[in-house]
């Protein structure tokens, strides 16, 4: 880039010709163009990576034409003078990537590092937007809202893309190989972990859940805590489990908003009748046998499971006292997704039961 005040030489026919200078005012617009030429690229390149996943990943057609319709407003105001400025052999920006730009530990973690590109991008656009066209400024301040709309919607339906294709729900124990089992779980195809600790301080929850929320996401799995709101949202869970004495679903749902999972206990009918009312994405459905993990319930019978199968209209868990012996008692009864604690926390080999129980599940055909 040349510096205000600067003179050309050029040769012609081997005649020197002085130029007069850049007016401080040319130079200035030179750099303002760049700036918005390298920022179109920047958004709509960061937006074709996150329409790539909608597409072919999540196949949705609505969140995928989004991206498209806003990759093509942006390309609208790449206009000729705007590209004319591109100097990409002087830009000493090419150069520089970010250590975490060569490693991505999940597709969850490439989507957020986009998002947010494109989100920084349509910023630097809108600021500097105004300095090149009147509406510009407010072009893309819209779009940058319309990006967190997008943000929120993708990671929603991820979540409930997983949730749907989740029918072995480990819920944890207290343990000392609390991760290393969790991890051996994973390892057997799991896909959806809960932290459940009714007992630790809060220190050490807060230490248990972080980790477990970093290893559940590198495995591309869901994690979600018990109980805790507060404690989900600090380790970035995907969500809550509440209980009937827990803090009411509504209250969660406003906390946490639209984009993270509940899920909600019930022990009978009526608990899943209003349950389900209040907004869950999913529910428990237990203790359908009686269990030392959880002392106080008595057991609902495999006529609940059965109720279940035929009322609940959201994913359901057959949750207690369920191992590899019985679980296909379960499955006759009706279940296609269950909750399990010890037969999976107490097992010799966690990944061999995960993956057991997982091959009787998935041996499901899927409704008509
Ligand atoms: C999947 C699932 N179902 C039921 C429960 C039980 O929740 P709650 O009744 O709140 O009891 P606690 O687990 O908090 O003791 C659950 N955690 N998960
Ligand atoms: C938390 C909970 N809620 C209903 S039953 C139960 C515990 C199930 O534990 P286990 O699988 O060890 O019987
Ligand atoms: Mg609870």
């Amino acid at each position: 880039m040349k510096e205000a005040g600067y003179y050309d030489e050029q040769s012609t026919d081997g005649v020197v010709v002085m130029v007069e200078p850049y007016s401080q005012k040319e130079l200035i617009q030179q750099v303002v163009y760049r700036i918005l030429d390298a920022n179109l690229d920047r958004a709509r390149e960061g937006l074709r990576i996150i329409e790539e996943w909608c597409r072919f990943g999540l196949n949705n057609a609505q969140l995928t034409g989004e991206c498209k319709q806003m990759r093509q407003e942006i390309a609208i105001w790449h206009t000729a003078e705007i590209r004319a400025a591109r100097d990409t052999p002087g830009d000493r920006g090419t150069e520089l990537t970010h250590p975490q730009e060569e490693q991505r530990s999940s597709v969850k973690s490439l989507l957020q590092a986009n998002l947010c590109r494109v989100q920084e991008a349509l910023r630097v656009l809108e600021e500097y937007g105004k300095l090149y066209h009147p509406n510009m400024g407010t072009a893309f301040k819209q779009m940058r809202y319309r990006v967190y709309t997008l943000e929120s919607n993708i990671m929603a339906y991820h979540r409930h893309q997983l949730l749907l294709r989740s029918h072995l729900y480990l819920v944890t124990s207290s343990s000392e190989n609390l991760l290393a089992t969790v991890e051996a779980a994973l390892k057997g195809g799991l896909t959806l972990v809960q932290y459940r600790d009714k007992t630790s301080d809060d220190s050490l929850r807060l230490e248990q859940a972080t980790k477990l929320s970093q290893l559940c996401h590198s495995y591309g799995a869901l994690f979600i805590v018990n109980d805790r709101v507060d404690l989900a949202l600090a380790v970035d869970a995907d969500g809550v489990h509440l209980g009937q004495q827990d803090m009411p679903i509504a209250i969660a749902r406003q906390i946490l908003g639209p984009q993270r999972l509940i899920g909600g206990s019930t022990t009978n009918p009526e608990e899943m009748q209003k349950t389900i009312a209040e907004g869950v994405d999913y529910i428990g459905v237990g203790p359908v046998y009686a269990t030392p993990t959880k002392p106080d319930k008595p057991a609902t019978g495999l006529e609940y499971v059965s109720y279940a199968a035929k009322n609940s209209s959201i994913p359901w868990f057959a949750i207690g006292g369920i191992d590899a012996n019985n679980i296909n008692d379960l499955i006759d009864a009706g279940a296609e997704r269950v909750a399990v604690v010890r037969s999976v926390m107490q097992a010799e080999q966690p990944t061999l039961v995960t993956q057991y129980l997982l091959s009787q599940l998935n041996r499901i055909k899927p409704q008509p």
